[in-house]
């Protein structure tokens, strides 16, 4: 725990995940402006219109003209197939490429590629904090916290903390992940949240990460890469965390 200007950062699991798991009453989930922008106050915020009705506020980023945009691909398959109307439609062409294995590996997580996925996510998460609001004096384990404190759930400091994940924390090693998260963070639950936890966790979890899977299977099954020499490591913070100057590979057909 320590303080950031007049922000307190926690870095503590259990803390992290009673602040995360309040329901906002006591505790109200804040973002910069620029985040609140994309996605508004989140989905599970309630507005008061002009008139004294209630509204559920809808995040931008969740426009359905953004959504149409994410399936595009899948769009534009099915309207292929709109000339099969009326007849069967060989699939098998279809799904050639998708051997049963990616789509075992794709569908049904505990594989190598979720374990690359969650150690990417550990030690590079593209949330690095979340930010909440004391609305009223609360205890937080033996802390009692004044009201309109702000505190930062420090994710990046979580997944970073040598106590939890060992001397070797800043090494990537999927290996961690090989029986689950509860065993490689020794069940401290609030130590691993690259998607935040309780009420407000990020409703593209399971989009986001059967998203890269997929797209990552696609590209191994046509590709074989390595890393360039001319690759710089910068990670780098910018609303969220990116390679400062791209990530350069070598890709070999196969
Ligand atoms: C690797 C990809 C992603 C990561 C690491 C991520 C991370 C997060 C985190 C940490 C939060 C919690 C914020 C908080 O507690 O204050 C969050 C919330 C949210 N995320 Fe994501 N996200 C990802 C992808 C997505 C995608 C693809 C979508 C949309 C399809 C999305 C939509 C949202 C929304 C709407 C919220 C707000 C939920 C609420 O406050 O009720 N995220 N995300």
């Amino acid at each position: 725990m320590a303080w950031f200007s007049a922000q307190l950062v926690i870095t503590e699991p259990e803390l992290c995940k009673e602040i995360l798991n309040n329901k906002g009453e006591l505790i109200r989930k804040e973002s910069p402006k620029l985040v609140k922008k994309l996605s508004g106050d989140g989905l599970v915020a309630t507005t008061k219109l002009k008139n004294g009705q209630n509204c559920e506020s809808w995040p931008p980023m969740l426009s359905m003209e953004r959504f149409k945009k994410m399936v595009a691909s899948a769009e534009t398959m099915l309207e292929r197939w709109t000339v099969y109307e009326g007849k069967e439609i060989e699939v098998y062409e279809e799904f050639r490429l998708f051997t049963s294995e990616v789509i075992s590996r794709t569908a049904f997580g505990s594989s190598y590629m979720s374990m690359i996925i969650n150690e990417a996510l550990r030690l590079y998460p593209p949330v690095v904090a979340v930010i909440r609001k004391v609305e009223r004096e609360v205890r937080l384990g033996k802390l009692m916290v004044p009201s309109n404190l702000e505190l930062v759930v420090s994710i990046v400091a979580l997944h970073h903390d040598p106590q939890i994940w060992g001397q070797d924390v800043q090494l990537f090693k999927p290996e961690r992940f090989s029986e689950g998260v509860a065993k490689a963070t020794n069940n401290h639950v609030g130590a691993f949240i690259p998607f935040g936890l309780g009420p407000r966790t990020c409703v593209g979890l399971n989009f986001g990460t059967t998203e890269a899977k997929i797209a990552l299977s696609m590209i191994l099954q046509r590709y074989a890469f390595t890393l360039s020499p001319g690759y710089v490591h910068l990670p780098l913070r910018y609303l969220t965390v990116r390679p400062q100057h791209g990530v350069q590979v070598m890709l070999q057909s196969l």
